[in-house]
């Protein structure tokens, strides 16, 4: 099928099909007009899908091979560079073009800048919004811009949605007052394990959107993101927590985010590219 603001870029690395026919839907949005520190995230969503190349379709965890998953790549999302609210319009509108065409297509999103999930949580409206991140981004706005990506959160609570937020280690006083008066949950990096996480998500209503920026992880494993910070999570233990929740909570969508980097083989993009296929098979078990 065709969508009014996508166009052709390099493919995820697995037999697809066609977005009617597809469970999960890949796009990217190549935006990165708000980045603060390090630049690159307009290359994060093509830097995924070339690392995908190096992986195999088989999840040996799941005994799931996703050649046999009804995926497909749309392509990437016609970024209005320097204008958030207008891409956020772009977005939400391919994902209900999308949902027209085939309302079971789960969306999965690879950015590009964090401040882009806003569009995906108001498109397919989620009762509640789990992320795991280094930063609150609950900013009112930042370097004047309410659509920054530290202000993502802050965003997406004011549209009634319950959040918490696991692999924090960075903020502001404004933000942690907010989460208190908010009923805002999140848990700092240096405290959190899999009992706090469901701990706090058990309760949490249904369907949930799950989004992840790429800084959550230890440093070392995304080197090449917007706002790196020391301190982050491993790998297994985040995979633990979302497979946890895709067998309790109904999920209807997820993205990674921030992930940046200008060249092919960029470590963070490995890591991208591989959370995203074992996301795909948890959500196909
Ligand atoms: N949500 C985020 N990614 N927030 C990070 C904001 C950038 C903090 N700069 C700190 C500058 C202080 N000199
Ligand atoms: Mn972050
Ligand atoms: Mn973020």
């Amino acid at each position: 099928m065709e969508f009014f603001y996508t166009y052709g870029t390099i493919k995820t690395a697995l037999p697809l099909v066609d977005a009617e026919n597809a469970d999960f839907v890949i796009f990217g949005v190549p935006f990165d007009s708000t980045t603060s520190y390090k630049p690159g995230a307009r290359f994060g969503p093509a830097l995924i899908r070339q690392a995908t190349i190096n992986l195999e379709s088989y999840i040996l965890d799941y005994d799931i091979d996703l050649a046999d998953v009804k995926i497909a790549d749309i392509g990437d999302i016609d970024i209005a560079a320097g204008n958030p609210l207008e891409t956020i319009k772009r977005i939400i509108e391919t994902i209900k073009e999308l949902k027209v065409a085939n309302s079971k297509a789960m969306p999965i999103m690879l950015g590009g800048e964090h401040s882009m999930t806003y569009a995906s949580v108001r498109a397919l409206k989620p009762k509640s919004y789990i992320v795991f991140d280094a930063h609150l981004d609950l900013r009112n706005e930042y370097e004047s811009n309410p659509w920054n990506h530290a202000c993502v959160a802050r965003r997406i609570s004011e549209l009634g949605v319950e959040i918490a937020e696991f692999g924090i280690r960075s903020g502001i006083r404004e933000e942690v007052e907010y989460a208190k008066e908010k009923n805002i949950r999140w848990v700092h990096a240096r405290e959190y394990n899999l009992e706090k996480f469901r701990e706090i998500v058990k309760d949490m209503p249904e369907p949930v959107y799950i989004s992840i920026d790429i800084d959550v992880f230890d440093l070392s494993m995304v080197p090449s993101t917007g706002t790196p910070e020391a301190g982050g999570l491993r790998f297994w233990e985040v995979i633990e927590a979302l497979e946890w929740l895709t067998k309790e909570k109904e999920v209807v969508g997820f993205d990674i985010m921030e992930v940046a980097g200008t060249e092919l083989g960029d470590i963070t993009a490995l890591t991208g590219a591989k959370l995203m296929f074992y996301l795909i098979g948890m959500l196909s078990r």
